[in-house]
């Protein structure tokens, strides 16, 4: 368990602040959500240790950076978005190597997460050779290295294919249950049968952290779907409208409103990407940004 209190950060090329009054994150996982630049690389490097606050107190299981900072950090994988790594090294080798700085020599450990990341035909290829995605891997598996106790990933799912996004939500969900996973991502839906909390920040605050149920609840609006001619569909508010397809000579609009925009459109519920634009647009200071 994370636990923050009045924590302030200022990034010193910016005007940019962070303030978290207070933030207890639990085991499972846990989704950092908001606008570019609201903050959600800065909180993760909090966490992760990799930076400390001006103000205020992070606490990891009880422990203090103050007090407890080699263990604390020993019980921490972090992944950064643009992680960079050694273009000389083979994979293996990279993997070895981080995992002596870490203080782990299992190398079972190291094989099974080679075989995990999918990284096991690329260990004897030089980074340099490798494809971003390739690399993320290597990166996100890094990260596991020890069994962290917390995990946190900026955008995990940059650069891996449609099949390596998802077998990586799989391992991360089967093996969050005792661990606190925090992940910054642009990518809800692909979150949405996995993840079990969700904290939206803007402008370095956080405006929402609750269940994934709690997030799809009390919206001040609904979401709509039905079957519109395409002549009729310029009637439609385009701002309103969510997605849209093509069908046999018609649309199927996907449509955000408190009253269904026909009587053919019916309630459908919110996904987390739905929700995340209601909340926006009923939000004061983000009412234009959609
Ligand atoms: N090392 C740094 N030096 C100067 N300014 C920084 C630094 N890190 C972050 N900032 C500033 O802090 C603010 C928050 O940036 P941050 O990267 O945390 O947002 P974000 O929510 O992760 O954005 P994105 O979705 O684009 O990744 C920005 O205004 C950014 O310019």
């Amino acid at each position: 368990m994370l636990e923050l209190q009045r924590v302030i950060w200022r990034s010193a090329g910016s005007d940019f602040r962070l303030f978290i009054p207070r933030l207890t994150v639990k085991s499972g996982i846990t989704l950092i959500v908001g606008r570019n630049g609201a903050g959600k690389s800065s909180l993760l490097k909090l966490m992760a240790t990799a930076q400390f606050p001006l103000e205020g107190d992070i606490r990891y299981d009880g422990m203090t950076t103050s007090r407890d900072l080699a263990v604390i950090r020993s019980s921490i994988g972090f992944v950064p978005t643009g992680a960079e790594l050694y273009e000389e090294m083979k994979a293996a080798k990279l993997l070895r190597y981080l995992a002596e700085l870490k203080g782990n020599t299992n190398p079972a450990q190291l094989d099974q997460l080679m075989d995990s990341f999918h990284l096991a035909p690329y260990k004897n290829d030089k980074i340099k050779s490798l494809a971003q995605g390739v690399r993320q891997r290597i990166a996100l598996a890094q990260a596991w290295i020890g069994s962290p106790s917390f995990l946190f990933m900026d955008e995990p799912l940059n650069a891996l294919d449609s099949l390596e996004r998802l077998h990586f939500i799989r391992y991360v969900a089967a093996n969050a249950r005792n661990r606190t996973v925090v992940i910054s991502t642009h990518e809800l839906n692909e979150w949405e049968a996995w993840a079990d909390r969700i904290l939206w920040l803007d402008e370095g605050r956080p405006l929402f952290h609750g269940t994934i149920a709690e997030w799809g609840e009390d919206l001040p609006l609904s979401v709509w779907e039905g079957r519109i001619d395409i002549k009729d569909y310029h009637h439609l508010n385009p701002e309103h409208v969510l997605h849209v397809r093509e069908d046999n000579l018609a649309y199927v609009v996907r449509y955000l409103g408190s009253e269904p925009p026909g009587s053919q459109f019916i309630r459908q519920s919110p996904t987390l990407e739905d929700a995340y634009f209601i909340r926006c647009r009923s939000h004061p200071t983000l009412l234009n940004s959609i």
